[in-house]
């Protein structure tokens, strides 16, 4: 049997986390490695002088011998004592900073992971049971803490070696022996716990999802409206009623393997005390020696305990922290050029036969797609519900990539320039756009200068959020939502996406993509925003979704797309000049306003 598995895989686990927490914090280590070394030392003190205090006692009983074995045996354990604490405190402080570091790392991490992957059931699964270990069961903190057991307890270990060698050296035999029985006991207790976790993170993913949906204020008014209350703790009960079965198992499960492992233990200490009664009776050995060496096998024992659980503990980590690994190793699919874009004047717009379809799906969503749109120009994107609007956008967005065909920035493959530059060139209004419980300054995401308060009031003014802000106390600085304070505000739907369209416009990128703009609008606030549209846009690449094909009037084309493909495209008068589908939608909906 190879008592060192896999351990090269392991090193590399260990290796990547030590130089990860050392990132994090440079004392974490160093703090350590002196614990560990404070440790290691402070049981002799503890094994030795009872020795001779005994003997003594024993033999001549000189008072100064006497006052100096227990006055070594008092000042060592308390200035251990207390240098152990300070150690523990300075530990716990540098462990904070990591953890709080590791969070960021994995808020990162998670932010910068292709959209894409964010609604693939596996992928959340992974990242659950990449991320839980970390955040509830402190593996990180339990792998630095085997590591440094397995340190400190080997330099003890090598001590107590060369002390139990001078009266037996099949005592050490002994004790090894039993204790390679019980690391195999322990080792299958943690084998167990693992597996299980296994099976709960994807029962942990829904129920934090059951539980969200109880208190997020968000769900509140369906939850009640629709009397789903009992649906979701049915749901909750049967989590609970599937945890407590498979924890009671566990249990049972890891409390037999304790059993097995005391018994083994008392076993262990009867066979060491007969035989060191032995060579005390037949006067081989003094009884200060017998108080020595039973200590040192004691803690002999227990140190190798501790060493064979602290590495099966330390492989198990690397269990858990394998599964980190492969969630942050996700390939990113969506690749990033070299190509550099600067600062953009003119942004023309080009599908290239673009093809798409989401993951799991057999239909495309996007066929065939080719279309134009050249700088300054704006673009109606129309159609009925599934037609394909909004993927179009996305793929625009890099949300996705098409799986056939290019879209182009200024005659060149998107994928080509740098991700992040590529983002700066779009200012997009989604659907379900989303504030953040920030400041309106943080919301509308300009970086505080005068002016640029002086920008955001002037554009708060042309979305019509003037009188809004004009009346909050706080102005631009208060809060967005109640969440952090009392003294927050509120928006309703079209007030929320007017800030929206003004953060989207503020960012000043050379294209501008709003999806249903005004939806939420009032039509006096619609008219409004319409009427100054052309003036507010005209720096920019427009394209914008709507189903009010009123405002398509004012777009200098229209693109009409059916179950995914782009079937008409033009100049509004033209479109419905022509008789077909768009003009069928446009005199439906005309009737209306008639
Ligand atoms: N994340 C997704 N996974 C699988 N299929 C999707 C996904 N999103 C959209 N679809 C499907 O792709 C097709 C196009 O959807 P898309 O959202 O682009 O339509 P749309 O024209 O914007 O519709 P609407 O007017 O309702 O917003 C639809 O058949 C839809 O069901």
């Amino acid at each position: 049997m190879n008592p060192f598995p896999e351990l090269k895989k392991d090193s590399q686990v260990v290796v990547y986390f030590w130089k990860l927490v050392n990132s994090y914090s440079k004392t974490y280590i160093p703090l350590m490695l002196l614990v560990a070394l404070c440790s290691a030392f402070l049981p002799f003190i503890n094994i030795i002088a009872p020795k001779y205090i005994i003997d003594e006692l024993m033999g001549e009983a000189r008072e100064t011998q006497l006052l100096l074995w227990i006055s070594i045996l008092a000042v060592g354990n308390a200035i251990f004592g207390l240098l152990q604490s300070y150690l523990d405190q300075k530990m716990e402080q540098a462990n904070l900073q990591v953890m709080d570091g590791l969070e960021l790392h994995v808020g990162k991490h998670i932010m910068n992971l292709d959209f894409e992957r964010l609604e693939n059931a596996k992928v959340l699964d992974l990242k659950e049971q990449a991320l839980s270990p970390i955040q509830q069961q402190d593996v990180i903190r339990k792998m630095m803490t085997s590591m440094r057991m397995l340190l400190q307890t080997s330099l003890s270990l090598m001590a107590l070696t060369a002390l139990i060698s001078t009266v037996n050296v099949g005592t050490i035999l002994l004790i090894l022996g039993m204790i390679l029985l019980n690391t195999y006991i322990f080792k299958k207790s943690q084998q167990t716990q693992f597996k299980f976790y296994k099976i709960l993170a994807p029962l942990n993913r829904k129920f934090g999802y059951y539980s969200r949906l109880a208190t997020d204020f968000s769900m509140a008014k369906d939850v009640r409206l629709y009397g789903m209350a009992p649906i979701i703790l049915k749901k909750v009960d049967a989590y609970h009623k599937d945890t407590i079965r498979g924890f009671g198992e566990l249990y049972g499960q890891v409390g037999r393997y304790k059993g097995l492992t005391s018994i083994n233990l008392q076993l262990q200490m009867v066979v060491i005390y007969c035989y060191m009664i032995v060579k005390v009776v037949s006067g081989r050995i003094q009884i200060g020696d017998f108080i020595m060496y039973i200590a040192a096998a004691n803690s002999f024992s227990a140190q190798v305990s501790v060493v064979f659980n602290a590495y099966v503990e330390l492989r198990q980590m690397c269990r858990y922290l394998e599964v980190f690994r492969e969630f942050e190793s996700l390939p990113a699919t969506m690749r990033s050029g070299e190509r550099m874009i600067g600062k953009l004047t003119e942004a023309e717009i080009e599908f290239r036969g673009v093809y798409f379809k989401y993951a799991g799906s057999e239909v495309y969503s996007l066929k065939n797609v080719s279309l134009t749109i050249k700088s300054g120009e704006n673009l109606a994107v129309v159609g009925q519900n599934g037609a394909g609007k909004s993927t179009f956008i996305k793929l625009l967005c890099r949300l996705y990539e098409p799986e056939q065909g290019e879209i182009l920035l200024n005659g060149y493959p998107i994928q080509q320039y740098q991700y992040k530059d590529y983002m700066k060139t779009l200012g997009v209004v989604f659907q379900d756009y989303k504030l953040f419980s920030f400041s309106i300054k943080d919301n509308l995401s300009l970086k505080f200068t005068l002016d640029a308060e002086e920008e955001m009031l002037s554009m708060m003014k042309q979305v019509g959020l003037e009188e809004k802000i004009g009346g909050l106390e706080k102005g631009l600085d208060t809060q967005v939502f109640k969440t952090f304070d009392s003294e927050g505000t509120g928006f309703s739907g079209g007030e929320g996406q007017k800030m929206a369209m003004a953060r989207a416009l503020l960012k000043k990128s050379p294209i501008l993509i709003l999806d249903e703009p005004t939806a939420a609008l009032d039509p006096y606030a619609e008219y409004k925003i319409y009427s100054n549209f052309n003036r507010m846009t005209e720096k920019h690449t427009v394209i914008y979704i709507s189903h009010r094909l009123s405002s398509c009037k004012f777009c200098d084309r229209v693109a009409f797309f059916k179950e995914g493909e782009l079937v008409e495209y033009g100049h509004h008068d033209q479109l419905v000049k022509n008789g077909q589908d768009y003009s069928s939608m446009w005199e439906a909906q005309a009737q209306y306003y008639d």
